[in-house]
């Protein structure tokens, strides 16, 4: 679950500072799908960032299930990061490492266990069954961001932040990705937030929200 309360952030741009949020309040009840639109420049990868305590707002309060951002320290911050699910644009895969590596990254990072029990039916229905010994450079964009979600999922996150997953994937590609990304938030109870700049794909979620002036419309 997601608790934002008059969250003020302000960037310097130049020598004058840009207040990119003014009060915002935004509440994501566990299991809730949220998609977050809004102009470019408006402040969606910023919240996003906020979301995962990669940046520390000038005043409010961001809780995520129960905890204060703000009140923890670095270490404990480094802890909270590495429990969310984060999928990105352009992926973000180690080039070095194959599909499998890749999906199995963070995962090894938090669990003991190797091989997770759910991998191979995850892999199986992200269809990268047969991909898992090639590199991310020898794969198609909808497939890159299926490992992206793979890594999430195995990671066991209660809220994955998505920014502009789709972004670069052709319109079938972007339907196909969200849909199997909703279907296996709502399978595990996962609490999505989604950046997205398309409408047509807002329909998959259970809440849209449009940022605009700091603020949401
Ligand atoms: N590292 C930074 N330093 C200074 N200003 C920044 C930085 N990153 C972003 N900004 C500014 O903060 C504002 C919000 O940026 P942000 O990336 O959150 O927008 P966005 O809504 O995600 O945009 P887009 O849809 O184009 O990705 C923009 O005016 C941007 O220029």
């Amino acid at each position: 679950m997601i608790e934002v309360s008059n969250l003020f952030f302000s960037r310097a741009d130049g020598g004058e500072k840009h207040t990119i949020f003014n009060g915002l309040t935004l509440d994501v009840p566990q299991s809730q799908h949220l998609a977050l639109l809004g102009d470019s420049g408006c402040g969606k990868t910023t919240l996003l960032h906020i979301l995962a305590g990669l940046l520390k707002p000038d005043s409010g309060s961001v809780k995520v299930n129960g905890l204060e951002l703000s009140q923890l320290n670095e270490q404990q911050l480094a802890l909270y990061r590495r429990k969310i699910g984060l999928i990105f644009q352009h992926y973000q895969l180690l080039d070095c490492l194959t599909v499998k590596q890749n999906i199995l990254f963070q995962h090894n990072l938090n669990f003991t266990d190797q091989v997770p029990a759910q991998f191979d039916e995850l892999v199986q229905k992200l269809g990268l069954y047969n991909k898992l010994s090639a590199l991310p450079h020898q794969l198609s964009g909808g497939e890159q961001q299926r490992v992206g979600i793979a890594r999430a999922i195995l990671n066991k996150p209660s809220i994955i932040l998505a920014d502009e997953p789709t972004g670069n994937l052709d319109q079938q590609r972007s339907h196909q990705v969200v849909k199997l990304l909703m279907e296996l938030c709502q399978a595990r109870q996962i609490s999505l937030v989604m950046v997205t700049h398309s409408h047509q794909l807002t329909d998959y979620f259970d809440n849209v929200k449009v940022l605009r002036d700091g603020q949401f419309e």
